[in-house]
């Protein structure tokens, strides 16, 4: 079993105890932050000194840091904005999560960016492991809208799995030891309770020596209380039993994830052999199975499982994206891939056909021996074998973990392995304790700070998104049902409700610079509905959406409730001396169902921002001095420096809201306009699955929310993949500026070099360093290799700083600002109108899908659908500058 042990790596490599780093002590969690700057301008977040930024994601930036109070030891810090408009628009668009719950949990409603930050902070706060990353303080300010999470710093980087030929750039030595590591990782979660969930190349980072992997981002981590009783045979004290975040088991029925990496059961309703009815309604020009001849198809892989029987959804999701990843790091490239990168067509893939190996595996090019090899001894066989447990489709058949562990080709280069599998068996770590209390803390509400010169002053749509119809009174009608909030925390509720309160009050805000762009594009409508009739809006059409809400009035002051004007758990309170002045007894149904109504009344839709399209701010003032509504929405104990206005009754509020605004800036709507019509035929048509996507094979999970419309490149980069030909990436930049050296590219003014995914450049200057992971000198190395100084092959690849700051951590901006929020403020005055009229077209060409969301009736208003090439998830992985030596940190700090 061990004829070809490597000595050098005959050591324990899950024992937690030879780990370099393992900082003892729980995790900080500060509540203040403090920020400064050095004298050459380096900022300092409260202890940390931050360097270049190393990764950004979807929803967060992570800077390499040095701690100032512990000799300057170099940590990650990743920034990840409580509240996130954009991600939480297009996942808003996006979740289609099947089977749809009659009880929407609170975390949902808390929003996507919220639900996740929180997710991965509780989970990670109690996670010490070999191959976790670490987690060791949270700076959670309530003034600030981003947190800080101060991490163990990963210099290798994402595992770099394959080159731009697409070929794999790992022995199978490294893959077998990849392997092992995430093995080892996921045992430690499954034993605490914790189904990771997005498991993929990406998300495993390497150490700097490149000798060990740890595994990253559990924003869309499960936490099960009962499995990790089943682990510890029920000895697990029972403290989180009420935890909102952490128990809330509706979760597991979300498609989360990334697609390529899903397990068959997670979408087993994709099976073509037995389509669920939603499916049926959706793909209605889909071409089912369409790449692969019936002959390719392994039937006895092949399941049959309707939505309704649908798998229990388990730890064993991850079995098989580990399956999928071995796969990728074997081959250089993913195992189920749909032809025209529909997502449909990829999941009955998923669900319907066999994986096809090559004839060799990894960068050394061992044979295979095929799908079924007929010696069963060799390399390829035996790896072979090993993925055809990790990916069988019946959940029932796939390995377990502690199988996997044990398998032969796992254990190889282990030289006492009996001993090595006690001293990494997980129930030598002590289980994961999650309190209640810890999980609030790990994510409060948002108090926003004062940052008038930062933003500007259009607030109209923030506004409306406050304004609610009616909501339903009528007997027996539990409104906590449908919205989940009867297990809801109240003080979750009253958070969420100063928050909105505070940007009412406050006035500009860049959160809302998505609203402010669905103003000057046509917009697709939501209509209002209500969740129990979450079903039937699912057959509902967009079209008729927009129709409806172009057709409404505004707001029917006879209708509206003065009670409860809710977005999601926002909730707009009135004074109870106005809300109780209506006894409102009916519900709005955009369908015009029947329901108990005032007289004269008639089903409403919050105000259609698509018909201001063609509105223009005119003048920017402060809510508290504009005309408009702002000034009497606010009813709230909120306070934060604005002084309250006591409002006229809720009907008028209501009423006047849009009317006011529309008066103030001297716009008339233009409802019905024959853009309207083009765009929602298109809508239409892409969201009936027609339309092929460019989903991130690889690299974006679903809860990132917008992976459609990436580039090949920025796909690649994405995916730790590397590429040393300037010109693939250079190709993609816009304003001909293709034909530039990229160190001209790069003196450009920011606003030629925006949008994001065109600013990756190549340091081609960066010399190279031997592979330390390798061990070989011999070794064929990698092309990339050549040009990159780190131990990770991303090093070539650098990500210019959002306000041009170069990368050595001097960047001047303070951390109340996202850059980029800044960018797109601005950019929608900036923009002509030819470029607006560029962007519209652009927008409907990209249109690629639209999705009825069945399990929101309670938030947004006018959702423009819009798909735009995603910022790539990029990694840069030089080895880190040292901090300065003549830096002196002063007193507060130390
Ligand atoms: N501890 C770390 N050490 C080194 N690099 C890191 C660390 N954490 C994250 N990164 C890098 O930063 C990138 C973004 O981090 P991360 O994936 O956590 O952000 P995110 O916003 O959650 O991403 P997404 O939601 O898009 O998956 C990662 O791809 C990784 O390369």
């Amino acid at each position: 079993m061990a004829s070809d042990v490597d000595s050098s790596e005959s050591i324990h490599p899950g024992d937690p105890s030879a780990l370099p780093f393992d900082p003892p002590g729980n995790v900080r969690m500060t509540a203040e932050l403090r920020f400064k700057h050095t004298d050459d301008r380096r900022p300092i977040v409260n202890q940390y000194l931050r360097g270049h930024r190393v990764g950004k994601g979807q929803h967060g930036e992570v800077w390499v840091c040095w701690d100032l109070s512990d000799e300057r030891r170099e940590l990650a810090i990743k920034a990840v904005k409580r509240n996130n408009p954009r991600a939480e628009k297009m996942n808003l668009l996006r979740r289609r999560n099947l089977p749809t719950s009659p009880h929407t949990p609170l975390t949902e409603k808390l929003g996507s960016a919220e639900h996740k930050i929180r997710k991965e902070i509780a989970i990670m706060k109690k996670c010490r492991h070999g191959h976790i990353v670490r987690l060791l303080e949270v700076i959670d300010d309530k003034l600030n809208d981003r947190i800080y999470m101060v991490m163990e710093y990963l210099a290798g980087g994402e595992i770099k799995w394959r080159n731009e030929q697409g070929e794999p750039v790992l022995t199978v030595d490294q893959c077998r030891r990849i392997c092992r590591d995430v093995i080892l990782g996921l045992e430690y979660l499954h034993y605490q309770g914790i189904i990771h969930r997005d498991i993929k190349p990406a998300n495993l980072l390497w150490t700097a020596d490149r000798q060990m992997v740890k595994i990253s981002d559990f924003g869309v981590s499960h936490f099960s209380y009962a499995q990790r009783l089943a682990a510890a045979n029920g000895q697990v004290a029972p403290d989180n039993r009420n935890d909102p975040i952490l128990l809330d088991d509706s979760d597991l029925s979300k498609r989360a994830g990334t697609p390529p990496f899903l397990a068959p059961e997670v979408i087993a309703e994709y099976n073509s052999t037995d389509p669920s009815p939603s499916i049926s309604t959706l793909a209605t020009n889909s071409t089912i199975l369409s790449s692969k001849s019936a002959a390719q198809i392994h039937s006895s892989s092949t399941i049959h499982v309707s939505a309704s029987r649908r798998p229990p959804i388990t730890k064993a999701i991850d079995i098989w994206a580990l399956g999928v990843t071995l796969y990728c790091l074997l081959f250089g490239r993913i195992p189920f891939k749909a032809a025209d990168s529909s997502e449909y067509v990829l999941y009955n893939i998923i669900c319907n056909q066999d994986w096809e190996p090559d004839a060799t595996m990894g960068y050394d090019r061992i044979p295979t021996g095929g799908r079924h090899p007929k010696s069963k001894n060799t390399e390829g066989a035996i790896v072979m074998n090993f993925l055809d447990k990790l990916l069988q489709k019946d959940v029932t058949k796939r390995m377990a973990l502690d199988e996997a562990k044990r398998y032969p080709w796992i254990l190889r280069d282990i030289a006492q392995p009996q001993e090595w599998l006690r001293e990494t068996s997980p129930s030598r770590h002590d289980m994961v304790m999650v309190s209640e209390s810890e999980t609030r803390t790990a994510m409060t509400s948002v108090r926003f700070s004062w940052g008038w010169h930062k933003r500007l002053t259009n607030r109209i749509s923030s506004l409306f998104r406050n304004v609610r119809p009616l909501r339903p009174t009528a007997p027996g009608y539990d409104d906590d049902d449908n919205f989940g909030v009867r297990s809801t925390p109240t003080a979750i509720a009253i958070e969420r409700h100063k928050s909105a309160s505070a940007r009412m009050a406050i006035g500009p805000d860049v959160r809302n610079k998505g609203k402010r762009r669905a103003a000057a594009r046509p917009a697709i409508l939501r209509d209002e509905s209500t969740s129990t009739n979450v079903g039937r809006r699912r057959s509902k059409s967009i079209e008729r959406w927009a129709r409806s809400a172009a057709k409404n009035t505004p707001h029917d002051p006879n209708v509206a409730r003065p009670m409860t004007g809710r977005r999601g758990s926002e909730t707009l309170l009135l004074p109870e001396s106005q809300a109780g002045s209506s006894q409102p007894q009916s519900r709005p149904s955009s369908r015009g169902r029947e329901t108990p109504t005032l007289a004269g009344s008639q089903h409403h839709n919050r105000f259609s921002l698509s018909s201001m399209k063609y509105w223009r701010p005119h003048s920017h003032k402060p809510a508290s001095q504009a005309s408009s509504p702002l000034d009497t929405s606010s009813a709230t104990s909120y306070s934060h420096g604005v002084e309250k206005k006591a409002g006229p009754s809720s009907p008028d509020i209501l009423v006047r809201r849009s009317d006011e605004v529309l008066r103030h800036h001297g716009r008339e709507p233009l409802p019905n306009s024959h853009d309207d019509e083009g765009l929602l035929t298109a809508a239409r048509r892409a969201s009936s699955w027609g339309e092929p996507i460019n989903y991130i094979e690889d690299v974006t999970s679903l809860n990132s929310g917008d992976h459609d419309g990436l580039d090949d490149d920025a796909m690649f980069l994405g995916a730790g993949g590397v590429c040393n030909d300037p010109s693939t990436l250079v190709s993609n930049l816009p304003l001909g500026l293709a034909n530039h050296a990229p160190e001209v590219i790069s003196n450009l003014p920011l606003a030629l070099r925006h949008p994001q995914p065109e600013r990756l450049l190549i340091g081609s200057a960066i010399p190279s360093v031997p592979d330390p992971a390798s061990g070989d000198p011999g070794h064929r190395p990698p092309q990339m290799r050549s040009a990159t100084t780190s131990p990770s092959p991303l090093a070539q690849v650098a990500y210019e700083s959002d306000l041009g700051h170069s990368d050595d951590g001097g960047g001047e901006e303070e951390p109340e600002e996202y850059d980029d929020d800044l960018d797109d403020d601005f950019s929608f005055f900036r923009n002509t109108h030819a470029e607006r009229q560029a962007e519209s077209e652009a927008f409907r060409a990209n249109l690629s899908q639209m999705y009825d969301n069945e399990d929101e009736d309670s938030d947004e208003e006018s959702i423009p659908i819009e798909v735009k090439r995603r910022r790539p998830s990029v990694s840069v992985t030089a080895a880190s500058p040292p901090p300065p030596s003549d830096f002196s940190d002063d007193g507060p700090l130390r």
